[in-house]
C-alpha cells in the first residue's frame, strides 16, 4: 500500500511535470538568444554594445550617443543612444495618448489583468533558467560592479517578485470592496484606479530590481509608463524589456527613454504624467517635487543607522552583518549602514577589530569591494579628512585608495572605511550636517553611547531628513520598544539579527514620515504607489412610493 502511494505520487508528479514542460516549451522562450541582443561577457572597448530607446512600440536610435566607460578599466564599452530635448516629442505624444482612466481598470479591458499575470509567469520562469539568470547577473556586474552573489540576489528577488504576481494575483491587486448604503438600491464600492500616463525614474545601483519591480507594479494597476534608467546601467533594463516582450508584454505598453536628467525633466514637464515615481538622490527628488507640483512619489536618499543595544552577544555574527550592511556592493545600497551607534558595552569587546578584519577581507578580484560610481576617491577622502578634524574623532580602519587597479578616475576606489566620531560632537549644530551627509560608497561613521545617553541618540535620529532603513540590534524587548516607538524609518529591522540592508520581494521597502514616500515590492507598495482610490456609489432606486418634493434645506 505504502509502495503504491509512493509510486502513484511519483506518477502524478511526472505527469504534472510533462504538462508543465509542454506549457513552458510551447509558450516560453528558453534561451538567452531568444531575446538578448548582447553577450554580457563579450562587451568591450573593441566590441561595444549599443542601447536603444523604445517608443510607441518601436525601438529607435538617435544621433546622440552617450559613451559609457567600463567601471573596471575605463574602456568605452557601451554606446547609449540618448534622446535630447529636440527628440522628446514622440515620447510626449505616446504618454499623452493614454487617458487618465488608464489602459485598463475594473470597468475596462479587465482581461489585461490576466494577460499581465501570464507575462509574469513566463518572465519568472525565464529568470529561473540558469543561463538567463547568469546572463543578467553578469550584465549587472559589468555596469554596476558588485560580487556575483550580490548581483545574483538582484535577479533572484526579481524572479520571486514576478512569481508572486502570476495567475490571478494581478487582478487581486485591484480587489474592490462594497458597503451597504442608506436606502434600497444604494451601495458604495471602493476601487483601485490607475493614474493613466505615469513616469518611472531609477538610479544606477540596482539596474534590474528597482526598474522591474516598479515597472510591473505600474503596469499591473493599469498605467502606461515611460521608464528612464540611469544611462550608466540602462543596458540591463533594455535587455529585460526584450525578455518581457518575448513573454507576451505588448510592445506599446511601455516607453523606454535614455537621456540626461535635464531632458527627462523637460519631458516630464511637457508630457505632464499623472504620477511620477522617482528613485534617486534627495537633491533631484526635491527639484522634481516642485517642478511636478507634487504629483510624485519618492524613494530618495538613505542615511541609514543601526543601534547596538546594551546586551552584548553573538559578536561574530553581528560584526558580519555590520560588514555586509556597510560594505557589500561597495556601500552603494540606499539601505547601506551609514551610522553605527554602539552601546559602550560593545566598546569593551573585540567587536571593532572583528569588523575591521571582515572589512579587510574584501577584494577587488571578486568585486566584494569595487568602484564607486557617484563619488571620486578624492571627494570621499576629503570628506573623511573633514570628519577627522572634529575633536575626538579617529580613523578606525580603511581611509586609503584601493591599490593596483585600472578603475577610471571619474569613479571612486577606496578601502572599506570607518571613522569614529564622539556622540557629543555628532549632535553639535556645526558638525551634524557633515556627519550625516550620505556618502554613497564603502564608508561609515561609528560612535558609542552610554545608557543615559539614549535620549541624545534618539534626538540625533529625529533630526535626520531621510528615514529609509534602520536596525535595532538587541534581544531586550523593552529596549526595542523604546527605540522603535521614538523613531520613524520606513523599513526597520529589530532583534538580534537586525540589518539595514535587504530589500526582498516579501516585505515593504521604502521611507516613512513623508507623505510623498513610495514603497517597492509588496502588494501594499504596488497599490499605494500605482493606484488611487475611486468610490462608485450605486444609487439605482427605486424612489419611494408617494415621494414628494421636501422643503428646501
Ligand atoms: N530609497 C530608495 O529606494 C533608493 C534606492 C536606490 C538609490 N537611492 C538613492 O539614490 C542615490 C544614488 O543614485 P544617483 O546618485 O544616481 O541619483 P540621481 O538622483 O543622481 O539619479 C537618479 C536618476 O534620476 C535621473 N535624473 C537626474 N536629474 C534628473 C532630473 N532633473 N529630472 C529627471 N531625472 C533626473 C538620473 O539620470 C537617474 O536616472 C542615493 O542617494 C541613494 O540613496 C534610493
Amino acid at each position: 500500500m505504502f509502495n503504491f502511494v509512493v509510486n502513484r505520487g511519483v506518477r502524478v508528479a511526472s505527469v504534472e511535470r510533462r504538462i508543465y514542460n509542454t506549457f513552458v516549451s510551447s509558450n516560453v522562450p528558453r534561451t538567452v538568444s531568444s531575446f538578448a541582443t548582447v553577450d554580457a561577457e563579450e562587451i568591450s572597448g573593441s566590441n561595444p554594445a549599443e542601447v536603444l530607446n523604445l517608443v510607441q512600440g518601436k525601438w529607435i536610435g538617435s544621433s546622440n550617443y552617450n559613451t559609457i566607460v567600463d567601471p573596471l578599466n575605463g574602456d568605452s564599452f557601451i554606446k547609449v543612444s540618448e534622446i535630447d530635448e529636440t527628440g522628446i516629442q514622440p515620447f510626449v505624444e505616446s504618454l499623452s495618448s493614454c487617458p487618465k482612466h488608464g489602459v485598463h481598470n475594473p470597468f475596462k479591458a479587465p482581461e489585461r489583468y490576466l494577460m499581465l499575470g501570464d507575462v509574469s509567469t513566463k518572465a519568472a520562469h525565464m529568470l529561473s533558467l540558469p543561463k538567463v539568470s547568469d546572463f543578467f547577473t553578469r550584465l549587472i556586474q559589468r555596469v554596476s560592479p558588485k560580487s556575483y552573489q550580490q548581483a545574483h540576489a538582484e535577479v533572484y528577488v526579481t524572479q520571486k517578485f514576478l512569481e508572486n504576481f502570476c495567475g490571478d494575483q494581478v487582478r487581486f491587486l485591484a480587489r474592490s470592496f462594497a458597503v451597504p448604503g442608506n436606502h434600497l438600491g444604494q451601495q458604495s464600492h471602493g476601487f483601485r484606479w490607475p493614474y493613466g500616463p505615469v513616469a518611472i525614474i531609477t538610479p544606477f545601483n540596482f539596474p534590474l530590481e528597482i526598474p522591474v519591480l516598479q515597472l510591473m507594479g505600474a503596469l499591473y494597476m493599469g498605467n502606461k509608463p515611460v521608464l528612464k534608467v540611469d544611462s550608466k546601467v540602462s543596458i540591463v533594463m533594455e535587455q529585460m524589456l526584450r525578455l518581457l516582450h518575448t513573454c507576451g508584454l505588448p510592445v506599446e505598453d511601455v516607453d523606454f527613454i535614455n537621456s540626461d536628467g535635464k531632458t527627462m525633466n523637460k519631458l516630464l514637464q511637457e508630457a505632464n504624467p499623472q504620477m511620477t515615481l522617482f528613485t534617486g538622490s534627495s537633491r533631484v527628488a526635491e527639484k522634481l517635487a516642485v517642478d511636478l507640483k507634487g504629483k510624485i512619489k519618492l524613494e530618495d536618499a538613505g542615511f541609514d543607522w543601526k543601534i547596538l543595544g546594551p546586551d552584548v552577544q553573538q559578536e561574530d555574527y553581528i560584526a558580519w552583518v555590520c560588514d555586509q550592511d556597510a560594505y557589500a556592493c561597495s556601500g552603494q545600497k540606499c539601505s547601506a549602514q551609514s551610522l553605527l551607534f554602539m552601546h559602550e558595552n560593545w566598546s569593551h569587546t573585540s567587536f571593532i577589530s572583528k569588523l575591521k578584519d571582515l572589512a579587510e577581507r574584501r577584494k577587488l578580484d571578486d568585486l566584494t569591494i569595487g568602484p564607486v560610481l557617484t563619488f571620486t576617491t578624492e571627494s570621499m577622502l576629503e570628506h573623511m579628512n573633514k570628519l577627522l578634524e572634529i575633536p575626538g574623532s579617529k580613523l578606525l580602519f580603511g581611509g586609503q585608495p584601493l591599490k593596483d587597479h585600472s578603475i577610471p578616475s571619474i569613479y571612486g576606489a577606496i578601502k572599506p572605511t570607518a571613522v569614529y566620531v564622539p556622540l557629543e560632537e555628532i549632535v553639535k549644530d556645526k558638525n551634524y550636517e557633515l556627519v550625516t551627509k550620505e556618502i554613497f560608497g564603502p564608508f561609515q561613521i561609528i560612535t558609542d553611547y552610554k545608557s543615559s545617553q539614549l535620549p541624545i541618540v534618539l534626538d540625533a535620529l529625529e533630526r535626520m531628513h531621510a528615514h529609509l532603513t534602520a536596525a535595532v540590534v538587541s534581544k531586550d524587548p523593552l529596549f526595542l520598544q523604546e527605540v522603535i516607538g521614538n523613531t520613524v524609518n520606513g523599513t526597520t529591522y529589530a532583534g538580534l539579527r537586525a540589518r539595514t540592508t535587504g530589500a526582498p520581494q516579501n516585505h515593504w521597502f521604502g521611507p516613512a514620515g513623508d507623505p510623498r514616500g513610495a514603497g517597492i515590492g509588496t502588494p501594499e507598495a504596488i497599490k499605494l504607489v500605482w493606484s488611487c482610490h475611486r468610490e462608485i456609489i450605486y444609487d439605482i432606486g427605486p424612489v419611494p412610493k408617494n415621494w414628494e418634493v421636501p422643503p428646501s434645506t
